[in-house]
């Protein structure tokens, strides 16, 4: 029986994936695998029991990759599956910062009461009148699954849009429209753009990447769109570029106590990934990643090992081993089975960065204490029997 933890709400039709083979636990140190949406990982104790966590959504810096990894740990994300969400939230956000429609729909509650509500509407809507986004240039930093789903509709919405990304991925290039003016240096976005919208993850190198150098290349009046993480931009800098007037609005799907009550701040209680669809896309998505690997070894959309695929077992034993990537484990595994006389039908090694993965599938049984030989190699983090 695994034991599943849920750090956050996960939508039924996810959970509803899993057999009678699983239970669901409310103590996260219990659990074979975790799954999560925007709670943090970072402060808990990670169980020797514990072999996978999923992040039903894209943003994985809630969670230690490194120190998962370090301790055999898998991690997924469910790439996509909420993209559409965010996209469409993103485009409301071009037009509540082209538009003052909060500040309408503000000052109409205000009068609610008035009998007269609908003259003194006439009288006073000038001072919510604004641009159309069509024919704006929008220039987007970040072209993975969300980048390009906003570059396609602003696109088709008539507005000319800029993308930035150095390390686009082929099927994100493929995905782009034709359209989409293709940048090499991010500054010619920040020059040029009317609009600019952030889409990448937040690492060492993209934090801050908003900051008071950046905006000052920027024209007067840009409006600046944050669904990616707060900490992409300096919020500090922004408050003085709004205040100055160089920045028009700047719209985030991240409150916290510098943006929560910013003037020229657009907050909103990070909704990009907040629909129905996004929400069963990403658990269904998270679900199977957790299924395939505790069922089967297979890892498929994992951000600190490789992907990796053996099919289902058709041997008599599978072992799946994390190790780090170093010379000589795969000889010192196949030595030692082929010492306790196990004969090895297939096998698989895959690396990323300082981890691997091996799968070895066997004929026959391989006893405790051949496992525990193989547990005891220097650089072996973690090793599951999975059949
Ligand atoms: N507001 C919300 O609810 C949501 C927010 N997000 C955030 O949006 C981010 C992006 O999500 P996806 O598009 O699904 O991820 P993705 O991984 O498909 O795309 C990220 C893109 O950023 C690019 N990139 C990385 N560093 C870059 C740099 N320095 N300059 C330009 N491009 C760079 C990558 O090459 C990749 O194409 C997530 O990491 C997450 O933080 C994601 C989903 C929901
Ligand atoms: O997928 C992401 O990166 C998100 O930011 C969505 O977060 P959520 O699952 O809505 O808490």
């Amino acid at each position: 029986m695994f034991k599943i933890n849920c750090l956050n709400p996960i939508a039924a039709v996810g959970m509803d994936l899993f057999s009678d083979k699983y239970t669901v636990t409310e103590d996260f140190a219990q659990a074979d695998a975790a799954l999560v949406r925007s709670a943090s990982v970072h402060e808990l104790e990670l169980s020797e029991q514990l072999q996978a966590i999923a992040r039903a959504g894209a943003g994985v810096n809630n969670i230690p990759l490194d120190k998962c990894a370090d301790k055999g740990i898998v991690v997924f994300n469910t790439p996509g599956a909420n993209a559409n969400g965010v996209k469409e939230l993103v485009i409301a956000g071009l037009l509540l910062a082209s538009r003052d429609i909060v500040g309408g729909i503000n000052w109409v509650q205000s009068v609610k009461d008035d009998e007269n509500v609908a003259k003194l509407a006439e009288k006073n809507k000038s001072k919510f009148a604004g641009t159309e986004i069509k024919g704006k240039k929008l220039g987007i930093i970040g072209l993975g699954a969300i980048g390009v789903l906003v570059a396609n509709a602003a696109n088709r919405l008539g507005m000319q849009v800029y993308g930035y990304d150095p390390f686009i991925s082929v099927d994100a290039a493929w995905n782009l429209s034709r359209d989409i003016k293709h940048i090499n240096n991010v500054e010619d976005i920040y020059k040029e753009c009317d609009f600019i919208t952030v889409h990448v993850p937040l690492l060492d190198s993209t934090k801050k990447m908003i900051n008071k150098e950046a905006i000052s290349m920027m024209k007067d009046n840009v409006v600046i769109l944050n669904f990616a993480r707060d900490l992409l931009v300096d919020e500090v800098d922004m408050g003085e570029a709004l205040a100055a007037g160089k920045v028009k609005k700047y719209v985030t799907d991240f409150p916290n106590p510098t943006t929560a009550g910013m003037p020229g701040a657009l907050v909103i209680p990070h909704l990009g990934a907040s629909t129905e669809e996004s929400e069963d896309n990403c658990a269904i998505m998270a679900v199977k990643e957790i299924k395939e690997y505790l069922e089967n070894g297979n890892i498929k959309n994992s951000v600190n090992y490789p992907a990796c695929d053996m099919g289902i077992c058709t041997s008599a034993v599978r072992i799946a081993i994390n190790h780090k990537n170093i010379p000589n484990m795969l000889g010192q595994f196949t030595s030692i089975l082929a010492s306790a006389g196990v004969n090895i039908s297939d096998m698989i090694n895959k690396s990323r960065g300082n981890y691997a993965y091996s799968l070895l599938d066997a004929e026959t049984a391989v006893a405790d204490d051949v496992i525990s030989q193989l547990k005891a190699i220097d650089g072996v983090l973690k090793i599951r029997v999975i059949k």
